[in-house]
């Protein structure tokens, strides 16, 4: 699966609790990354991230435009919701597009923890039928 790791500066020591906790599994799993949160989770990890630009210089976008070519299964978004986001069309654009797109996405810590826990569970499995059709619409 293709899992997004994304987090704003106050919630980057966060992040970097999650992935060293989960590390094992999103070691089974390509990961990517806006350029400042990809830089730490390597670093926790030693796992190789797919970094973007910064979130304020347009990696919020990239990661969109993957959500857009349904090449995405999954997406950790640790949202700061008390700073304002000079970047903030940017963030809830990225947010729209999970929703069009049916892509699983956290935006706080409780949903991140049980998103994970369900990947190794296996209830991820369901984006296999989605993956790499651009088509934002499919049956169940
Ligand atoms: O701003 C961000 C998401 O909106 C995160 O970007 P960085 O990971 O580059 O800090």
């Amino acid at each position: 699966m293709k899992i997004a790791l994304i987090a704003h500066d106050e919630k980057k020591p966060l992040m970097k609790k999650l992935v060293t906790a989960y590390r094992e599994i999103l070691a089974g799993h390509d990961l990517y990354a806006t350029g400042h949160t990809g830089q730490i989770v390597q670093a926790a990890t030693g796992l190789p991230v797919h970094c973007f630009n910064s979130g304020p210089l347009g990696g919020d976008q990239e990661v969109g435009a993957l959500i857009a070519k349904n090449q995405l299964d999954l997406i950790i978004f640790l949202r700061d919701p008390l700073t304002a986001q000079p970047h903030e069309p940017d963030v809830n654009a990225l947010i729209r597009l999970a929703d069009v797109y049916n892509v699983p996405l956290a935006t706080n810590l409780g949903t991140a923890e049980m998103l994970l826990r369900g990947v190794r569970a296996g209830f991820a499995d369901f984006r296999q039928l989605y993956s790499g059709d651009e088509s934002a619409h499919q049956p169940l």
